[in-house]
């Protein structure tokens, strides 16, 4: 018997930022008729907020090293405000969203990363996802909604990224569903020139992937993005693509990516 069609649909800062695009990707995932996980960044807004609150950002290669007082304001801005504000919006929508981080069901167990080589703080990388109580959960027809926090077991909140959170979910769900991993983000795919967005790539095998990086034409945000797909990809998703909220309404839209 074929197993029943899941998408998992993960959307970055730029589109949580802007209000009309949020509406949009929204509305369109509300449209999807099977069943749907989402999963939420907000980099951009919890850096924003950080300033607000006079801490500074700190950054590693682009990577935020999260602090004692960086992941307080991660879990309000994650957890918190954005959280809930895609929830509600879902609400609008007839979707019986909930919203949850990691420790909420113990649905996302991680693990402080290691402090050597590079001490990024109060960074989780995801050990387990409970599969079976997503399952029940989608079983109910809830739509859960995870923002980019989860917990290590001993009581300590940790800020994970959000791109790795949507990867893991959609592995372990794959043997029950067949899994479509989505990568919602403000361009229409990835492309061959970064400020051109008529260059979308609309297939992206993994030898093509490595001359892409080698000459430089994908780099920053994209590349573990693309990292976490080709994972997912080995591990069983059944399908992984990257591009703008087109992809919850056109199969061709985005990037398809392949091993
Ligand atoms: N070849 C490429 N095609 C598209 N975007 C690229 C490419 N190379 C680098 N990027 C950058 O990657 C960014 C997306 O990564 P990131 O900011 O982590 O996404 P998200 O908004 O999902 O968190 C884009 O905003 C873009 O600046
Ligand atoms: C550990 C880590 O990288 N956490 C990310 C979580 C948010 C995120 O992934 O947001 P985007 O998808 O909008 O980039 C961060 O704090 O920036």
């Amino acid at each position: 018997m074929s197993k029943p069609k899941l998408y998992i649909v993960k959307i970055g800062g730029n589109v949580l930022d802007d209000s009309e695009a949020l509406q949009q990707v929204l509305f369109d995932f509300s449209q999807l008729s099977t069943a749907k996980i989402l999963v939420h960044g907000g980099g951009k807004i919890a850096t924003r907020l950080a300033e607000r609150l006079g801490v500074k950002p700190e950054f590693h290669n682009g990577r935020r090293i999260t602090t004692a007082e960086m992941l307080d304001i991660a879990v309000m801005s994650y957890a918190g405000l954005t959280n809930k504000n895609v929830v509600a919006r879902l609400q609008s929508f007839g979707v019986n969203a909930i919203g949850f981080s990691g420790a909420d069901g113990s649905l996302i167990l991680s693990k402080k990363r290691p402090a050597e080589p590079i001490d990024f703080g109060f960074v989780g990388d995801v050990e387990k996802v409970d599969a079976d109580l997503l399952k029940k959960l989608i079983d109910l027809n809830l739509t859960v909604v995870f923002s980019a926090i989860t917990h290590d077991g001993n009581g300590n909140l940790l800020n994970t990224n959000a791109d790795t959170i949507a990867s893991e979910i959609a592995i372990a769900l794959s043997e029950a569903f067949e899994t479509a991993l989505l990568y919602c983000f403000e361009k229409p795919g990835v492309l061959l020139d970064g400020d051109d967005d008529s260059s979308v790539i609309s297939e992206l095998p993994h030898p093509d992937y490595k001359n892409l990086v080698e000459n430089g034409n994908v780099h920053s945000g994209m590349l573990p993005k693309l990292e976490n797909c080709f994972h997912a990809l080995q591990a069983g998703v059944a399908e992984v693509r990257v591009g703008s909220a087109l992809m919850l309404t056109d199969s061709k839209a985005g990037t398809r990516i392949k091993l």
